[in-house]
């Protein structure tokens, strides 16, 4: 991870593979995803168009979310330069295959390139698919060889999938995207990342005000809530992005895009990133993919 005392003002954080990714991100994966129509998702187009007018450069894709069209129809209706956004898509029920994935995926977002590509998580039958999580990485760096990615990386990964990886590994992932917030702290997890380099990306930042509530931390956020005149919303993707992480969050209201993209702008002092740290083990809540985490 990044050192904390360098996140101040800052609005992206460098990469691993060169460039830089922005330190919040709008997410098109639960709130937003398609499943089972083939017809455009007006709302998606129109909810992602308003979160690119407002500001947010970073925008967080996937195979599985069927809206790779209504992405890259937003980056287009948008009017804003593709070389100023940074998009990412995942692959996941086409892993016997990568390559051919983000020909697909490419094809669907209109792009020539995406900023950074992830393995979307490390839960498949390798028989029934045919491919290990070793033979997965080696395609994903002849992606990023032909230029498809600037960056590759993976998410959902545990320390030993990241080891199998980094057994074969030529190009290292630049990052994990995984479930992050105060209940689900995964700290040696974090420290192999910030080992080897790896950027921690955080979904689910907001778990301890909506799934994870009440807990532990609810007087905590308050009570910085009115120091800092931030919302608890506010409180929380600091604190991942002040503990080195991306905050990938989303809503369809614009009035929470705007809230996220204001981050950008304070900074949690260290001893309440640390306070909130402290607080936060006494509860352990996970929200996604429950059934293929063992702990
Ligand atoms: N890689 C993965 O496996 C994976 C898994 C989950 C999500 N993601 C990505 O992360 C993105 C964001 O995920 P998330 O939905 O968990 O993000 P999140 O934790 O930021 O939660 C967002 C939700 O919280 C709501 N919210 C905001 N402030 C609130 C408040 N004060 N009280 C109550 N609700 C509030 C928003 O309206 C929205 O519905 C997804 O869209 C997707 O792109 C990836
Ligand atoms: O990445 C978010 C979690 C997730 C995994 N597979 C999906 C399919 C549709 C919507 C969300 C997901």
């Amino acid at each position: 991870m990044s050192d904390i005392s360098e996140t101040k003002s800052l609005s992206s954080f460098p990469l691993s593979h060169g460039g830089s990714i922005p330190i919040v991100a709008y997410g098109l994966g639960t709130a937003n995803y398609k499943s089972g129509r083939s017809d455009l998702d007006k709302a998606v187009i129109a909810d992602t168009k308003t979160a690119i007018k407002i500001g947010f450069t970073h925008l967080d894709g996937a195979e599985v979310y069927g809206n790779e069209e209504e992405l890259g129809i937003s980056i287009r209706e948008s009017g804003i330069p593709r070389s100023q956004l940074f998009v990412t898509t995942k692959v996941h029920k086409s892993i016997s295959s990568p390559k051919n994935a983000l020909t697909t995926s490419l094809e669907k977002l209109g792009t020539e390139y995406v900023n950074l590509y992830l393995i979307h998580a490390p839960f498949w039958d390798e028989k029934e698919k045919g491919i290990t999580i070793e033979a997965a990485w080696q395609e994903m760096e002849e992606i990023y060889r032909e230029g498809r990615a600037k960056a590759i990386g993976v998410s959902n990964f545990s320390i030993p999938e990241l080891k199998r990886i980094a057994d074969v590994a030529k190009i290292q992932p630049a990052v994990n995207q995984i479930e992050y917030h105060p209940y689900l702290q995964s700290p040696e997890l974090v420290a192999y990342h910030r080992q080897h380099g790896i950027l921690t990306a955080a979904y689910g930042p907001l778990v301890p005000i909506t799934k994870g509530a009440p807990g532990p931390l609810d007087d905590l956020i308050t009570n910085l809530s009115e120091k800092y005149s931030k919302s608890p919303t506010q409180i929380l993707l600091r604190w991942a992005i002040d503990m080195g992480a991306v905050a990938i969050t989303t809503s369809s209201k614009e009035w929470r895009m705007k809230e996220a993209l204001e981050v950008s702008s304070f900074k949690l002092d260290s001893e309440d990133v640390e306070n909130i740290r402290k607080i936060g083990t006494q509860k352990q809540r996970r929200v996604f993919w429950t059934k293929n985490f063992k702990d």
